[in-house]
C-alpha cells in the first residue's frame, strides 16, 4: 500500500485543534497538545491566528515533531507554506485561505488538505473535485472559540454522507455531551479546541471524546 494512502486512512476520530489564546507559550502548547495526542487525538491542527511568523515556525515545526513522534498527523491552519517549512502532514483551508491544487502541487501527493464547507454541500462538491482529502461542516453547536460562525443542521453531515465518499469533519461548539449527535449523523472526525483544551484534565477529556466513536460505531 502507498505511503500517502495509509495517512489518508487515518482521518478518524478526534481532531484537535490548538489555539494560540489558551495556549500562548511553546511549553503549554506542546505540553496541552501531548496530553490531548495521548488522549486519543490522532489528528491536530496548529491554529495561530498571531502574525509572528518566526514563531509560527517554531511551533509549528515542534508540534510536527511531537505529533510524529506519536503517530498522530499535523495539519496547519490557513498557510500552506508553513505546512510545507514545517514539515507537517497537511493543511487545512478555509473558503478564502487558497486553493486546493495550488496547495496540492506544493505539498505533494501524499499530503492531507482538507477544505471548510460551512453548511454547503456545494462547497464539499467542489473541493473534492479540486482534490481535497477531506470536508469539514459547521458551526453544529455554539462556539466560544468562533461566537458568530454560522450553523448548519446536523442533517447535513447524512446528507454529505450519502452524497461523498470522503472523511467528513464536524465542527463548532463540540463537547463530551453533544458529539455524540455529529457521529451519529456521519461525522468521521470531530474537531474541537474549547471543551477539549480547557478542561481541567485535557488527556481525560480526549479519551472521553475519542471513546465516542467506539459507543457510536
Ligand atoms: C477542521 C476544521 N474545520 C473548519 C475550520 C475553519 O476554517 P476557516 O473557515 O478557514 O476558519 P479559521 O479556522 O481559519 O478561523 C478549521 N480551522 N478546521
Ligand atoms: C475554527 C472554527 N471553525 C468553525 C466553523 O464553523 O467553520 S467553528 C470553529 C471553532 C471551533 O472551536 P470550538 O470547538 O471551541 O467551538
Ligand atoms: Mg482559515
Amino acid at each position: 500500500m502507498k505511503a500517502s494512502t495509509t495517512k489518508k486512512n487515518r482521518l478518524k476520530g478526534l481532531y484537535a485543534i490548538t489555539d494560540s489564546i489558551l495556549m500562548p507559550d511553546d511549553e503549554q502548547l506542546i505540553a496541552q497538545t501531548e496530553l490531548a495526542i495521548l488522549g486519543g487525538a490522532r489528528i491536530v491542527q496548529y491554529r495561530d491566528k498571531t502574525t509572528d511568523q518566526t514563531k509560527r515556525l517554531r511551533q509549528a515545526a515542534k508540534l510536527a515533531e511531537l505529533c510524529h513522534q506519536h503517530e498522530a498527523l499535523l495539519l496547519i491552519n490557513d498557510d500552506m507554506s508553513l505546512a510545507q517549512a514545517s514539515g507537517a502532514d497537511g493543511v487545512h483551508l478555509g473558503q478564502a485561505d487558497g486553493a486546493v491544487p495550488q496547495a496540492r502541487q506544493l505539498l505533494g501527493e501524499s499530503a492531507i488538505i482538507g477544505v471548510t464547507c460551512h453548511d454547503q454541500l456545494s462547497l464539499a462538491e467542489q473541493a473534492l473535485h479540486e482534490g481535497a482529502d477531506y470536508i469539514a461542516f459547521g458551526a453544529f453547536f455554539r462556539s466560544k472559540t468562533k461566537p458568530h460562525a454560522s450553523p448548519a443542521p446536523l442533517t447535513l453531515l447524512s446528507d454529505a454522507k450519502q452524497q461523498f465518499d470522503c472523511p467528513i469533519v464536524a465542527i463548532g461548539g463540540i463537547t463530551v455531551d453533544n458529539a455524540h449527535q455529529t457521529i451519529a449523523h456521519g461525522a468521521n472526525m470531530i474537531a474541537v479546541i474549547h471543551a477539549l483544551f480547557t478542561a481541567p484534565n485535557v488527556k481525560q477529556q480526549a479519551q472521553l471524546l475519542t471513546a465516542l466513536f467506539a459507543a457510536n460505531s
